[in-house]
This record gives C-alpha cells, sequence and structure tokens, in this order.
C-alpha cells in the first residue's frame, strides 16, 4: 500500500501542487482506520481528509500542500520524480518568481500614482490649466529638493510604516552609548517631526542638527532608531543629483551635522537640505527607497555587517499584520532615473493633492468630497495603507472620515452619503480589520468561517464591491472576497467556496439563500461571521427583497456588528433597518439637511407626449456628443424591454449605444459593464440593474426616460454623474402626465428645460429606424410598459386611461395593432373587461 505524507509548508505551492485537482488515492480511509480491512479505493478532493501515520490533516485552502511519498522507507522522492535538489531548485526558482512579482507590483504603484494624478488634473481642469502656467511661468522651480526630502521622510516615519523600510535596514537596536556620546557632544538635538510638518527651520536651529526622531511617547519604536542628515544647499544638491551620486540604503538614519554646512555659493543653511555623507568623507543626497525611506550613514558600510543582515529576516516586522512574513528585497530598479523621477512625480502629485484640499477647505468648498484625513492617520492596517496609496487613495472622503473609527469601534452604523463620495471603502476597511482581527483567533477551526458577508442589490454592483476589495486585500496574502451572485453556476460557486479562501462574501440576497439553503455546509460557515454589511440599504430593505433579507438575517448569529450604507434613507426604511441593527447603533448622515443630490450636477427636467420621447432622446444625445467630445452617456428606461427597445432603436440610428438589463445574459451583463468603465464615447442604454453603486467614470451625462419608481431611484440614477466630486448633467424626461413625480423632487434643483425642436426629416429617419426593430422587441415593450405604469399608483388607478395611454405608446413605435396578453395577466394587473386591452385566445 502507498503511504503519502502530508507535509505543510509555509509558502503557498501552488505550482507544486494543483489545488483543485482531486486526488485518486488508495488510502486508508481515516473513518476506518484498520489497516487489515482496507477500504475501497476512493476520490479524495482537496478539501477532504488525508492520513499522515496516526495524524489527520484537513486542508482548507489556506495552506499549500506538499506532498512527500515513501516507498517502503526507501529514497525519497518528491511529487513529479524530483529529487531533492531538484525540488530545492524549483522552490529557489519560485522564490525568485514571487520577488519578481513583488517588484512589478511596486512598479504599478508609481503607475497608480501617475494615473491619479491624471485622473485628478482631469477632474480640476482649472488647476491643470493653472499647474501648466505655473511650469511655463519662469519663476517656476520643481519641488525643491528640501520639500522633496521631507515628503519621504515624511511617509517613511509614519508609525506602521516599517513594510516601506529597506532589507538593509537590518534589525532596529539602540544605539551604542560611544554613538549617543558623539552625536550629544556634537550637535544639540533637532525636532525631526518639526521639519517633516514643513515647520521651516532657520539659520540657528539647521546650524545645530540633528538628533534623535522621536521624543513622542507614542513612538518609542523609533526611539531605538538615530538618524543622520546633513545640511547642504539647492545647488551642492542637484550638483549631486545630476553627477547621479546616489546609492539606495536605508540602514542607519543618524542625523548629524554636516561640517561644511555652509554651501559652495556662501549660501547659509537656510537655503539648506538633508544630505548625507559617504565612507570616504564625500556628500552626497540620501538615496530613496522605493517606498519613499532616505538613505542614511552606513550604506557604504562594514560589508561583512551588510552580508549578515542579509541573512537575517528584518526585524522591522509589521506586528500582527505581518501576514506574509516575506523577505525585503533589494529595490534595484529604482537606480533607473525614470523610476526616480517617476517617485517624485508622485510625491509631487501627493503634495499637490494635499495643498487643493487645504485651498478647498479655507474656501469652505462644501461640494469636495475629501476630509484632510489622511489613511495612514487612521488605525487600519499598514498594508491595506500601503494597497490604497497604490490605487491613489490618500487623503479619506468625508463619509469615510466620519464611518471608519465609528466602525472600528464595533458599533453597528446607518450611513447616509451622497452618492460617488467612496461609501464601498468606507466599509471594505472595516470589513478588512474584522478579518484580520477574527483570523488571528480562529486559526484552528474546522470548517473556515465567513467573517464578513456584504449584501447588495445588484450582481455588477457585487463585482464592483469585490473588485475593490480586492484592490485592498492586495497585500493581504490568504485572505479572499468571493462573489456570490446570479447568473452563475451554482456548482461553480460551490468550487469555489471549498477550494479559495473566502473570509469575505459579496452577494445578491437571492443566490445567498439559495446557499444557505442547498445544506452544503454554508450555514455552518456563517456561523463565525463578524460583520454584516448592507449596501444601497434602503434598496435591500424595501419590499421587493424583504422577504429574503428577512430570511438572511435569521440564519446569522446575533452576535455581530452590522454596517447599512445608502446614499437616499427615507423614513420607513429607517425604521425597517431595527431588522439588521442593534437598537443602539449609530447615525452617521453626511449629507446633512441640504439636497441628496451633488451641486455641480445640473439637473433639469423635459415635459413632451410620449411619442415624442424617443426622437427627443435622440436628439440630445446628439447634441450632447457634439458640445462633449470625451462624452460618456447613460440612458436610463423604465424596464428591460423598454430599455431592448431603445437601444435597438438607437443602434439602427447609427449610435455608439451598448444595452444593460435583466434580460440580458451574466456573460454579455459583465462585459458591457466593463467596457463602459474603460470606455469613453460610449452610450449605455440600461434599466434599473445599472441605477445604484456602479462607478462608471466621468459620465457626463444622464438621461431618465419616463418616470422613475419612486424619488430615491430618481436620485440614485442621477448618481451615476457627478462622482467623487465633479460636475455633470441630469436631465428627467417624462409624458405631460407623468409631471405629478415632479412633487416628490420639489426639493431639489430641477429646473425645467423648454422642448427642444425637433427637425421633421429626423422623425422620418427615426419612424424608418424605428419600422427596422424587430416586432417581438416592441410587442416585449409594449407588455412591459403596460406593467410598469399599472404598477405605479398614481398612474395604474385609472385603468381605461392607462389603456388609452398604452395604445398610444403602441402607435407611437409602430405597431400596427395592440398585442395580446394572457388571460392571467389581464386578470392580475386588473384589465379585464377595460376596452382596448386584447386577450390571447
Ligand atoms: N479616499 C479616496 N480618495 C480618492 N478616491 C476615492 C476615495 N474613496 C473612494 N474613491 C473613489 O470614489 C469613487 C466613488 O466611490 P464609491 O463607488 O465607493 O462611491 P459610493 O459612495 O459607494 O457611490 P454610490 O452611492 O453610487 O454607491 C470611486 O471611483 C472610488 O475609487
Amino acid at each position: 500500500m502507498t503511504v503519502y505524507d502530508i507535509d505543510f509548508i509555509g509558502e503557498r505551492a501552488e505550482n507544486v501542487y494543483e489545488e483543485k485537482q482531486t486526488i485518486n488515492l488508495n488510502l486508508q480511509n481515516p473513518q476506518n482506520p484498520n489497516p487489515r480491512t482496507p477500504a475501497p479505493p476512493r476520490m479524495y478532493s482537496s478539501s477532504m481528509i488525508f492520513l499522515q501515520r496516526s495524524r489527520i490533516f484537513r486542508y482548507n485552502g489556506l495552506h499549500s500542500l506538499t506532498f512527500l511519498r515513501h516507498m517502503g522507507g526507501g529514497p525519497r522522492t518528491f511529487p513529479g520524480g524530483l529529487n531533492k535538489w531538484q525540488w530545492k531548485r524549483l522552490h529557489e526558482k519560485q522564490a525568485r518568481q514571487k520577488e519578481k512579482r513583488l517588484l512589478d507590483q511596486e512598479k504599478q504603484l508609481y503607475q497608480a500614482r501617475v494615473r491619479s494624478e491624471i485622473r485628478s488634473k482631469i477632474a480640476n481642469p482649472d488647476s491643470s490649466i493653472h499647474d501648466q502656467n505655473v511650469v511655463n511661468s519662469p519663476n517656476y522651480k520643481p519641488l525643491s529638493p528640501k520639500e522633496h526630502i521631507k515628503a519621504l521622510a515624511d511617509r517613511f516615519m509614519k508609525e506602521g510604516a516599517e513594510d516601506l523600510w529597506n532589507e538593509a535596514d537590518g534589525p532596529i537596536r539602540s544605539p551604542s552609548p560611544q554613538q549617543i556620546s558623539r552625536i550629544e557632544s556634537n550637535h544639540s538635538p533637532i525636532n525631526l517631526r518639526r521639519v517633516i510638518s514643513g515647520q521651516s527651520h532657520t539659520a540657528s536651529t539647521a546650524s545645530n542638527q540633528v538628533s534623535e526622531i522621536s521624543s513622542d511617547p507614542g513612538h518609542n519604536k523609533w526611539n531605538t532608531r538615530r538618524y543622520s542628515v546633513y545640511l547642504c544647499s539647492d545647488n551642492q544638491y542637484n550638483k549631486l543629483l545630476s553627477a547621479r551620486h546616489y546609492s539606495v540604503r536605508t540602514s542607519r538614519f543618524n542625523y548629524r551635522k554636516n561640517d561644511s554646512s555652509s554651501s559652495e555659493d556662501g549660501t547659509d543653511d537656510d537655503e539648506g537640505f538633508l544630505m548625507t555623507k559617504t565612507k570616504d568623507g564625500n556628500l552626497r543626497p540620501p538615496r530613496l527607497s522605493l517606498a519613499g525611506s532616505l538613505d542614511g550613514e552606513g550604506s557604504d558600510g562594514d560589508e561583512d555587517e551588510v552580508k549578515k543582515k542579509k541573512m537575517m529576516t528584518s526585524s522591522a516586522a509589521l506586528g500582527k499584520y505581518d501576514i506574509k512574513k516575506t523577505k525585503r528585497i533589494p529595490l534595484k530598479f529604482l537606480e533607473g532615473e525614470d523610476d526616480l523621477s517617476l517617485h517624485v512625480q508622485a510625491i509631487r502629485n501627493e503634495f499637490n493633492k494635499r495643498r487643493m484640499a487645504e485651498i478647498g477647505g479655507e474656501k469652505g468648498d462644501d461640494d469636495s468630497i475629501l476630509s484632510p484625513k489622511r489613511f495612514d492617520e487612521c488605525n487600519i492596517s499598514p498594508l491595506t495603507t500601503k494597497a490604497l496609496t497604490l490605487a491613489g487613495y490618500v487623503q479619506m472622503t468625508k463619509v469615510q472620515d466620519a464611518t471608519i473609527s465609528a466602525c472600528l469601534e464595533g458599533k453597528d452604523a446607518l450611513v447616509k452619503a451622497k452618492t460617488g463620495t467612496g461609501k464601498s471603502a468606507a466599509f471594505l476597511l472595516p470589513a478588512i480589520e474584522t478579518v484580520l482581527k477574527a483570523s488571528i483567533n480562529n486559526t484552528a477551526k474546522r470548517v473556515p468561517p465567513i467573517f464578513v458577508l456584504i449584501l447588495c442589490p445588484t450582481r455588477e454592483l457585487a463585482s464592483q464591491i469585490t473588485a475593490e476589495a480586492n484592490v485592498l486585500l492586495k497585500y493581504h496574502d490568504g485572505i479572499g472576497v468571493q462573489t456570490l451572485v446570479g447568473g452563475t453556476r451554482f456548482k461553480d460557486d460551490q468550487k469555489r467556496l471549498e477550494t479559495e479562501p473566502c473570509q469575505i462574501i459579496v452577494a445578491t440576497p437571492g443566490r445567498l439563500l439559495d446557499h444557505i439553503e442547498n445544506k452544503s455546509g454554508f450555514s455552518a460557515r456563517l456561523m463565525g461571521l463578524k460583520m454584516l454589511i448592507l449596501d444601497e440599504a434602503d434598496h435591500l430593505l424595501d419590499l421587493g427583497f424583504r422577504k429574503d433579507m428577512e430570511k438572511i438575517v435569521d440564519c446569522l448569529p446575533r452576535n455581530r456588528q452590522s454596517l447599512l450604507f445608502s446614499a437616499t434613507l427615507p423614513k420607513e426604511v429607517r425604521r425597517v433597518s431595527q431588522l439588521s441593527l442593534k437598537r443602539e447603533h449609530a447615525y452617521i448622515n453626511t449629507v446633512g439637511l441640504g439636497p441628496e443630490t451633488h451641486d455641480k450636477v445640473n439637473q433639469s427636467y423635459l415635459l413632451a407626449p410620449h411619442e415624442q420621447h424617443f426622437q427627443i432622446v435622440h436628439h440630445l444625445l446628439k447634441d450632447h456628443i457634439f458640445q462633449v467630445p470625451n462624452y460618456k452617456v447613460i440612458v436610463f428606461c423604465t424596464t428591460a424591454m423598454m430599455t431592448s427597445l431603445m437601444f435597438s432603436l438607437l443602434r439602427e440610428m447609427k449610435m455608439n449605444v451598448r444595452e444593460i438589463h435583466s434580460r440580458k445574459p451574466q456573460l454579455y451583463r459583465t462585459r458591457v459593464s466593463e467596457e463602459f468603465k474603460e470606455e469613453k464615447q460610449l452610450i449605455l442604454i440600461t434599466s434599473d440593474v445599472s441605477a445604484r453603486g456602479m462607478n462608471y467614470p466621468d459620465v457626463s451625462l444622464v438621461i431618465q426616460v419616463g418616470v422613475p419608481v419612486d424619488r430615491e431611484q430618481y436620485i440614485n440614477r442621477l448618481g451615476r454623474t457627478g462622482r467623487e466630486g465633479k460636475g455633470g448633467e441630469g436631465i428627467l424626461l417624462l409624458a405631460p402626465w407623468e409631471e405629478y413625480f415632479l412633487e416628490e423632487l420639489k426639493d431639489l434643483p430641477l429646473h425645467k428645460s423648454s422642448s427642444p425642436h425637433l427637425d421633421p426629416d429626423m422623425r422620418i429617419k427615426i419612424e424608418k429606424s424605428m419600422a427596422k426593430v424587430d416586432p417581438s422587441v416592441k410587442e416585449a415593450a409594449y407588455h412591459a410598459w403596460l406593467g410598469y405604469y399599472n404598477s405605479i399608483r398614481e398612474i395604474g388607478r385609472d385603468k381605461t386611461t392607462l389603456v388609452e395611454l398604452a395604445k398610444s405608446f403602441c402607435d407611437s413605435i409602430g405597431l400596427e395593432k395592440v398585442p395580446a396578453l394572457f388571460r392571467k395577466t389581464v386578470l392580475k394587473m386588473g384589465l379585464k373587461d377595460i376596452p382596448g386591452i386584447r386577450v390571447r385566445k
């Protein structure tokens, strides 16, 4: 009989062992461990129980496995018939690949920062014009070396930024008594935090350079490090820069006075900046490490010591957050000039952003979504902060600032914030912290628990939240987020749940219930739940989802934290929020008493007969495309089939349109959604599946055709434009008999637009195009139209008028005969015996 040993190794070894593979093993059955009566051969999946001698291991997808095969005590062979040395080389190769991967990740950091700057420039064209003027002005100077160094040091010295240190940092240790006396005899201390915080130091303080990093008791660990910094002039610095004299090392940071601190041209230390001294006594500017660290003395130091340090794992660990325990990697690629300039550019960006925010703050710019607080100032894992920086997030948005600390305290919260203000990150960050905390206490659980459950109303939104979570989890190995939504194979979900890490689930209610009711052990995993999040909470607690939500909440442990987020929270929803919130929850409202829409979004409405709507939409689109070359427009229609009809017509009119609605296959929806995220000069025709949460960047116009289901839907649809504090435009197109709806929007800054002049030739073209649309699409649109307006209280009550209006809609789309309805449908809709209704025979 073949006996298999199972050996857990620290690093993941996916290349060696394919996790999803099912292995046919003639093993002893764990339930029947008697070797005399061997169990019949069985299929063992990777999630099943394996036996190693007398010990049972359970593979839960978080660890990697190596199967070491013993052949009757003979020589040990490794998977794939490898010998020990081949096996070792394989691992070395993997380590190299991993190192390369990490370097690539760091490269992406720079790219992301550049992108973020471009985005911020697009968002603030005025500022980019201003920047351009500044750059072209004769007084323009690039970021001064002093500012530059301050920025780097600022970043590097933040508590918890140890992950940014270079491998050559070595272990933290106290300075020797000799070092201390040398520093103290020569120099009086300088408050480096003051230097970093940008307070100008005068010649006298500068000449009294330098000493300890921090006497702040909150930064004890820094006290053990000493930093050397020399002051010299801009000229000196530039010379050295142009000579490319820098070398990267961050070992000791003994900030010291430069004996020849006066510069060549006689300028004093006021214009000086921080310099380091090489072993041979030459000055050189501090070398930049990838993550903003500074080089100091010791880079040319004792080679043996350096070697010794390299042998050690750096003690600059991340404490409880250091899940990866990866070795630091020499950051060689930074030596390229491009990388350095990118790095400088990224720091400049950061400064500009801060300056912009400060200016915004001074002006009392209420529409700015950013708060002055930065992510590294709040209590989140440094690895997450690193990922946020990579994604271009430095400052928090107002809603993030207002909610993260309350959420981190473990309180239940109901949060209301305007559309596009960063609510997703506001709940994802506490979610990740919850997982990190829970993972520490749950290492030995037999069933891998799900710690965080995020519910949202649509599939696209679930995918978007998952994507954002993955961005934030970039540096958290072993933490996984999975999506459970309809339109995908249930079995595939189950497989993923078994084989891949999933401490966070993002789901739509229907599919989640399927899993709960399937009795496949999913409910058991939910028993470890620590946090429940409802995104678009008002919609989820609405009647459409209420029953599912009640069932789901019943299956969750009571001892959990619940967070509800939405841009709109009508009173009724606040009442039913008790369904999932504790009584003593926090209510955080960042909208205030003003309108829930953004001031920068220009809102208007248009009243026109229904039969003109298609032509008006076409006219509005043409007009907008002419005015905004980089247009991106969303047209919301009342139902899926109306969306399909509008799409078919505009496509016939040769417009660059895409469609998303519930009747489309999920793969198609996902593809179109991704395309619309990436591209410009596109028009998305959609139903309400795109109304909430979808973050399509830079949408310039939202058109809503027909009356929305309620005020909240109007606000959420409009919220697809004007995101991240940008401008946008919204037009609501109503028929005169839909005008009653404006009453619900009376507190919003909506103004009336006059009906556009419609070209008669264009009308003929539209009629011709409409004639080419598949009649089945038109018939379905008629059914949907009738169903939708029948369900609206204000219109559906007077059935005779409703059927008359439906008839005129029928005419406007070129249907000769009113399509027939099933008898059952007619009865259900209360349309029996209403003149104008045709019943199918
Ligand atoms: N701190 C931040 N700094 C910069 N950009 C941010 C920050 N937080 C979020 N964003 C960006 O803001 C945009 C909107 O974020 P998000 O989709 O989370 O908004 P939302 O409030 O959930 O919107 P909705 O109400 O429509 O669901 C996204 O592009 C996101 O990347």
